[in-house]
């Protein structure tokens, strides 16, 4: 049977998981949502089949992992929040063909991997992982060898979006020069220029800093292989996601002294929260900052984050806007004051819009506005009717064969 999601605002179900800012119930609140439920961790398993049974929105970060199995235990979510960049841990594919838009943060917490990185890779430069290391032991060692100012330094920055540009324009700022390779041709900014391919960039960085997505093109991208094209004495910075670097050929490199350091915000597999236990083969070198996956963990950023993406959410619940979701049809629409707003999502096969149409129009319904867009495999309507009508237009509408989804807006 199709779902009829029709739900009045208040009974409409939130769960934010992974301790979500503040901020966004903030904004729920305020905008009349009451039924708000708050999680400091990732769920999974049962755990989160159960959570989700009778969700209505859920909001995660970068550690619940959304399979097909997951979706198909959770039959009244509407739609999906990443309150962060990434939308790996989600399986986009099967959230659209629920009629599920997923939304995230592309922007608000770049700035603080910048940041973070800028940092880091002066640290590295001058050895202070291993000094701060030795005197923490009560140690002594006051020396210049395998110290260097990064005036002067190439660094290397695989994945030139958001962050990779941001990184290198802060960076020359520092003197460094800066090369980068992406798999799109990408206007180079300040002096940076792009790298023929990914082994030109790796055998000239004083410094290589990964920013890419996690894609199957991007799993093991950093390997044996690759660290030994790498520079002798180089440092390596990966806050973009574990799958990326090969730890064991990590590992191995900086046994070897190949590598001079490194820093890792991210890791294969990340705990589920505060209070599990972290294992690494990297823990046991000096010379390796490891940090807690909080590349984006700021104040403001996260601030940002909460009202961006429930601000995102809001939009879609009030008024079936899709603006900016990543994995579905882009609707951006007007107000629908004094109007009854009906949303329906179809497997988008042809004859889909006659049968919407001949319907509502049998039913003697007038359609005062209609929205269209589709993707390959999915159809996304947004159809204003009177308000005496809307009962009518809804039975009508998730009668329609290949329909998904239908609702009418409150
Ligand atoms: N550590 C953290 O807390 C943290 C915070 C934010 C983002 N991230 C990670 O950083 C990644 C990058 O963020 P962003 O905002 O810069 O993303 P972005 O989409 O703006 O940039 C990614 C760049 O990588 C390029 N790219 C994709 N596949 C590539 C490949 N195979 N080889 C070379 N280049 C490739 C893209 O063309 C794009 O220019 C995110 O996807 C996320 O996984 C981590
Ligand atoms: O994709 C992102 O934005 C980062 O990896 C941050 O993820 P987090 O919200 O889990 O810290």
């Amino acid at each position: 049977m199709t779902p009829r999601l029709s739900v009045p605002k208040e009974k409409l179900k939130f769960v934010l998981l992974e301790g979500i800012h503040p901020s966004a119930v903030e904004a729920l609140k305020q905008d009349g949502y009451s039924n708000i439920v708050t999680s400091p961790k990732a769920l999974a398993g049962d755990e989160l089949r159960e959570t989700l049974a009778d969700a209505h929105f859920l909001g995660i970060r970068s550690r619940t992992f959304l399979t097909a199995e997951v979706f198909a235990a959770a039959p009244k979510l509407t739609a999906v929040g990443c309150f962060c960049i990434g939308t790996n841990q989600v399986d986009l594919d099967a959230a659209m063909h629920r009629g599920i838009p997923v939304f995230n943060a592309p922007f608000s917490n770049t700035r603080s991997v910048a940041e973070l990185v800028l940092a880091e890779l002066i640290l590295l430069m001058r050895g202070i992982p291993e000094k701060n290391a030795i005197l923490h032991r009560n140690g002594w060692v006051k020396s210049a060898a395998n110290s260097y100012e990064v005036r002067g330094k190439t660094l290397g920055i695989v994945g030139y979006g958001h962050i990779g540009t941001q990184i290198g324009v802060l960076a020359e700022h520092l003197g460094m020069s800066v090369v980068f390779h992406d798999i799109e041709a990408k206007l180079p900014l300040g002096n940076a220029r792009q790298a023929p391919n990914l082994d030109a960039l790796l055998q000239q960085a004083d410094v290589v800093s990964l920013h890419v997505p996690e894609t199957p093109q991007t799993q093991d991208m950093i390997g044996a292989a690759q660290i030994a094209r790498m520079k002798p004495g180089s440092h390596l910075i990966n806050a973009s996601r574990g799958t990326v670097v090969d730890i064991d050929a990590l590992t191995a490199a900086l046994e070897s002294k190949h590598l001079h350091g490194a820093a890792i915000d991210v890791f294969p597999v990340e705990p589920t929260g505060n209070d599990a236990v972290f294992t690494s083969p990297l823990t046991r070198f000096d010379n390796v900052i490891l940090t807690p996956h909080i590349g984006g963990s700021t104040a403001e950023a996260q601030a940002n984050i909460g009202k961006e993406v429930a601000a995102k959410l809001i939009r879609y619940s009030n008024n079936g806007s899709t603006t900016s979701a990543v994995n579905f049809p882009d609707v951006a629409l007007p107000e629908h004051a004094g109007r009854s707003r009906l949303l329906h999502i179809h497997r988008n096969v042809p004859g889909v819009m006659a049968r919407v149409n001949e319907r509502l129009s049998s039913a003697g319904i007038n359609i005062a506005a209609q929205y269209l867009r589709t993707n390959d495999d999915v159809g996304y309507v947004v159809i204003d009717v009177e308000d005496a009508t809307r009962s009518a237009a809804l039975d009508a509408l998730c009668q329609v064969p290949d329909t998904i989804r239908c609702r009418v807006l409150y």
